[in-house]
Formats: structure tokens, sequence, C-alpha cells
């Protein structure tokens, strides 16, 4: 697919297989289009890394596990276990996991697990769902919505390295039936009513037009299809939104962190129905922080250290909810 060093013909064909034939066909046509995106310096890096990762035959791979499990460490021997490690770090930053690899636990910024554990009893069993996860980062998620029997998850995110993280742990996963696809929901088509659940998870508040964000994730949700959303919000009572000036929690490019009832009034304004709040929590430093595989500053950077309800801005600290809601069966 000219000069993309990722050869997503198979994902492809295994989406036409399962009832996404439109999506492939479009997803043929964009990559093209997208090709800046891997017009990336560190690309040469990212790709020479993911070659030289050691050839080891996992004997387990497990999708459900809170740390994705890829391999077990019986499956090579410590050289080559250094070797893994070696290389999977010359992907850092590594944020959304965790992943042991043949007994190599990436300890990512987010533990991404509590998330999951947060909603997914809540959401509409994933068996035989056609999924598309909008800024789904190294496709923790997807993979774990693998493991829940969807029977095909696109991820997508624009930022290339994510991509190529999800390629590297791929090399041992050898899926089909999920991938990190370089495209923002921007690139998506306007309508195509295709998947049966769509997650956005932590990019509202990066979009200056909410509704139109949420108005886009509802035309590409099939009838009677289901959106997770999760984003940040403001707790406090009725309908308000706190529109940050400058930066908010050193974030730059945050819009608006909406009250839960606002966001609920969002959603039935774009045409969705049986909104529910699956949950609503404080972001905390155990959750997002620091590890060796994501050197660079993390939250507690980003709150005041007198005061941690705060941020240094002197903003109320993230907090996060997740709200689902159905398309209704007719428009
Ligand atoms: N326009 C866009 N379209 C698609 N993706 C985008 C866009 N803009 C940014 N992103 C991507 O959205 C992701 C947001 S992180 C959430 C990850 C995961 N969902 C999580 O819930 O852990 C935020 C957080 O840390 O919560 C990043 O990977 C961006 O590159």
């Amino acid at each position: 697919m000219n000069n993309i060093p990722i050869d997503y013909s198979p994902f492809l064909e295994h989406c036409r297989s399962n009832g996404l034939a439109e999506f492939a066909d479009f997803a043929e046509s964009k990559l093209p289009q997208v090709r800046e995106v891997f017009v990336h310096g560190d690309l040469e890096a990212w790709q020479a890394a993911i070659d030289a990762l050691p050839q080891i035959s996992p004997s387990v791979i497990d999708l459900t596990a809170a740390a994705v499990r890829i391999g077990a460490a019986g499956d090579c021997d410590e050289s080559a276990r250094k070797e893994l490690r070696e290389k999977l770090m010359r992907l850092h930053p590594w944020r959304k996991g965790p992943f042991d690899v043949f007994g190599v636990y990436v300890d990512t910024e987010w533990r991404s697990d509590w998330k999951w554990q947060r909603l997914c009893e809540s959401i509409s069993p994933l068996k035989g769902r056609r999924v598309l996860d909008v800024g789904c980062g190294s496709g923790y998620h997807c993979l774990r919505m693998l493991g829940e029997g969807a029977a095909a998850v696109v991820g997508i995110d624009p930022f290339l390295l994510f991509v190529m993280q999800f390629q590297a742990l791929n090399r041992y996963i050898k899926t089909d039936a999920a991938t990190v696809l370089p495209f923002r929901l921007e690139d998506m088509p306007d309508s195509m009513e295709s998947f049966d659940t769509v997650f956005s998870m932590g990019v509202l508040y990066h979009r200056r037009e909410p509704k139109e964000h949420i108005r886009h994730l509802r035309r590409l949700l099939s009838s009677r299809g289901e959106l997770v959303l999760e984003t940040l919000v403001l707790q406090a009572a009725g309908r308000d939104c706190l529109v940050p000036k400058g930066r908010y929690a050193r974030m730059r490019n945050v819009w608006n962190i909406p009250t839960v009832d606002l966001l609920s009034d969002w959603l039935t304004d774009c045409g969705f129905s049986d909104i529910k709040l699956v949950d609503i929590c404080r972001t905390t430093t155990d959750e997002q922080r620091s590890t060796d595989w994501m050197r660079f500053e993390s939250l507690d950077k980003c709150l005041d250290p007198r005061d941690i309800t705060k941020t240094v801005e002197g903003r109320p600290a993230p907090v996060r909810a997740v709200l689902t809601a159905k398309k209704p069966e007719k428009e």
C-alpha cells in the first residue's frame, strides 16, 4: 500500500468476512491518503526495533489477563528476554497497558486494566460484535475487547508510535481480528453505520466541538449499537462546563469538562437514548504514573503538591466518568 510499512491486508480481509466490508474498502482507499503520518523522524528506528525483536513462539496468549499475556517466561532464555526488553524499550514511551511479554512486564504509565475493570461488566457483551475504539493508544483495550470475544476490533489513533507499539506486540500475538490504524476520528467516513459498539475514551475533552464528536460517533454505529464514552467531568450539581483557559493539568488542548448532567444532555441532543452513568472516579497517581517504560513526567507533577484535589493551575483535579448510550432503532 504505497510506502506504508504495515501490511494491513490480512486485517482488512478479516473485516470483509466479518460484516465490515464497507469499512475495509474505505480503509484501503484512505491509507494512502494518510501517508504523511508515516513520514516521522523516528519511524526507521521504531521499525528497526520491531524487525529485530527476537523470534519466540508464545505457548500462551491471554487477552483476558490484566497484564495482557503474550507468551510465558519459559518460552525463551534470559538472553532472548534481555534482547526483547531492549527492543521494546526502543518504543518508549509506553503509555497504555500493561503487557506481560514472555516474562517482560511492560509497566506502562497507565494501569489501563483498571479502566477496563470499571466498565467491562456494565457494557453490552462484546461477543461477536464489530467494535471501533477511537483514540486507542497502543491498542491495549482493543486486545481486551478481542479477549471478550469481539468479532473484529478497529482501533484508530493518529499517533504513529502507538500504531507501531501494536505492531510490535502483534509480531507475537499474530491476530488478524484487531489492529491499530493511523486515523483520527475526523478521517473516518462521515457516516457508516457499521459498528455494534463504539468506544471513545479519553478523547472528548480534547475536542473543541464535543457534540460534533458525539454525532460523528453516532453515525458510525449500527442501529441499536452502543456508545461507550469516557471523558473528564466536573464533579458538580447541574449543568455546567469547565472551559479551561490556558492549560489544564499541564495539558494543552483541553476544551470542555462538563458535569455528568450536561454530558447526558449532549448525548440526548445528539440522538442517543438509554444513557447510563457506569462509573465516575478521580484519577489517582497509582493509576497514572511515571515508570521505567514511561520516563517522562506524569500526573503527580500536574497536581498541586499541597492539595491533590487541585491541578497545578488551581482547577479541580481530573475526575473521569464512563457513560453508555444506545443509538435508537429508528432515527
Ligand atoms: N482526533 C483524534 N481521533 C482519534 N484519536 C485521537 C484524536 N486526537 C487524539 N487522539 C488519541 O486519543 C488518545 C487519547 S488517550 C486515551 C487512550 C485510551 N482510549 C484510554 O482510554 O486509555 C488520553 C488519556 O490518556 O486518557 C491518544 O492516544 C491520542 O493520540
